[in-house]
């Protein structure tokens, strides 16, 4: 569904992402890990046009998106910090985005609304929110209008255990539903129950791009964490790195 081909992307003299190429496909959940400042929001905004690489190409179901932004009405975001306008509130928000949208209400993806019982809260200005209730209406936000991909930049950070619970419910019957889904969390236990692959960033590349079973049968854990430790552990072996 998506194809990545040879993206590059410097921000002054640091090169963020290095010739990155990666296709991902509907019904997988990928969970994009790697050390802070690896890349992974640089390249979830590559997808999403917000960042514009210096070179590469994106395609979306095979066609090149170039300056065509007609795509991203079919992807729902989730971003590390929501950004919305602190007067407005949260009933404000979701009836400008269904304006803006223009999708009729029947049609809307309720799931998350019903299940954080955001509508108990509707009257609440976004400027008072407590972090775990901003994600729980970015969450929603990002779901609401039925996209076939979904980027979700650290979605658990904040929420408490029982609310993420319910949206790993909702992330795994979306995966179900063959959608998309890009997940970035340091959470790696929040991942083990949602990814199929698993694709770890290191200064600004792909160190490895598996599906998770397969990473797990090679380092012989079940716990992704583990895995990963199992990984750097070898890595830092092979460069004379000792690690503890
Ligand atoms: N707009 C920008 N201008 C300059 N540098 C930037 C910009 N955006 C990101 N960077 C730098 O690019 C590098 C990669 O950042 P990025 O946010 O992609 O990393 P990340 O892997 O998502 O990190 P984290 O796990 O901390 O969220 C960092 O060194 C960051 O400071």
């Amino acid at each position: 569904m998506i194809t990545i081909q040879n993206i590059s992307k410097r921000f002054g003299k640091l090169q963020v992402l290095d010739n990155v190429s990666l296709t991902l496909n509907g019904g997988q959940c990928v969970a994009l890990i790697g050390p802070n400042g690896s890349g992974k929001t640089t390249l979830i905004k590559s997808i999403l046009g917000m960042v514009m690489p210096q070179s590469g190409a994106l395609l979306f179901k095979g066609n090149p998106v170039g300056q065509q932004w007609e795509y991203r009405r079919d992807i729902g975001y989730m971003p590390q910090i929501g950004r919305y306008p602190e007067n407005m509130t949260i009933g404000q928000v979701l009836d400008m985005m269904k304006d803006i949208r223009k999708v009729p209400e029947a049609a809307l993806d309720r799931d998350l609304f019903d299940v954080f019982e955001l509508d108990k809260m509707l009257d609440k200005r976004m400027g008072t929110l407590s972090g775990g209730t901003r994600q729980k209406v970015s969450a929603c936000l990002a779901f609401m209008f039925k996209p076939e991909v979904l980027i979700l930049d650290e979605p658990t950070a904040g929420l408490d255990p029982v609310s993420t619970e319910l949206l790993k419910d909702k992330i795994l019957a979306e995966k179900n539903n063959n959608r998309l889904i890009i997940i970035t969390s340091h959470v790696l236990s929040d991942l083990d129950d949602l990814a199929t692959e698993v694709i770890y960033m290191q200064e600004g590349r792909p160190l490895f791009h598996k599906p998770l079973e397969v990473l797990k049968e090679e380092t012989g854990t079940d716990r992704l964490a583990k895995a990963i430790a199992r990984i750097m552990a070898k890595q830092g072996m092979k460069k004379g790195v000792t690690t503890v």
